[in-house]
């Protein structure tokens, strides 16, 4: 697929954290309310993270109706959030929380309603406080992908980093 991110040279290899979910089980640390992943939100994305072999992660996310953006297919921010969600949660196998400071989709196929996007991300690397990941999506044909997407997260200190907007958090 086409894309225009260019990764560092010199990014620093990474190891899997030794409590990290193991391949093939659900990365579960987020919270219930997450637009992203949380259970408790009615129309939220409802997306279930599986750890892979080393770096990487997997998801599935049914394209359902309210995902709508031109007739009949996926609308692209709906499509940007599920790659953020996916990509965001993989630094925890390497037990760091972030937030996303860069997000680039590239977009290469209409992606129908009623399909079944499948995600896979994989961490390429750290330079200092940030982590380089990059995903693919298809609908079925892996040597097929319907989009992609590169991003930069930044490791935080997560009570610090939220601290000022605590209390504003929404509890269903
Ligand atoms: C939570 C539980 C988890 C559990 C699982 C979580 C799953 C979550 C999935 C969804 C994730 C989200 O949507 S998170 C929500 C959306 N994102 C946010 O709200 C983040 C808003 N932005 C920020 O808070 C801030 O800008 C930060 C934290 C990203 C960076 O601020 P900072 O801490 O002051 O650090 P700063 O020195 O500026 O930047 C650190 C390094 O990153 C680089 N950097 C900063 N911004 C960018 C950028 N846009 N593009 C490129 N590089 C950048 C800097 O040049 C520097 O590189 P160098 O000098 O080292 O070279």
């Amino acid at each position: 697929m086409k894309h225009a991110f260019v990764p560092p040279a010199d990014l620093e290899p990474l190891q899997r954290h030794p409590k990290a979910a193991a391949p093939g089980h659900h990365i579960d640390l987020h919270h219930s309310t997450c637009f992203g992943c949380g259970d408790d939100v009615p129309l939220g994305l409802h997306l279930k993270v599986i750890a892979g072999d080393g770096l990487t992660v997997s998801a599935d996310m049914p394209v359902a109706s309210w995902m709508q953006g031109g007739p009949g297919v996926i609308h692209g921010g709906v499509l940007s959030a599920a790659f953020d969600e996916v990509m965001g949660t993989s630094p925890l196998l390497i037990g760091s929380a972030v937030v996303t400071a860069h997000l680039e989709i590239d977009f290469a196929e209409p992606i129908p309603l009623g399909s079944t996007l499948h995600f896979d991300a994989r961490i390429l690397g750290r330079q200092r406080r940030k982590v380089y990941i990059a995903s693919v999506a298809h609908i079925g044909d892996p040597e097929r992908p319907v989009a992609s997407a590169h991003s930069i997260f930044v490791t935080i200190d997560v009570k610090e980093h939220f601290a000022e907007h605590y209390d504003k958090r929404v509890i269903l």
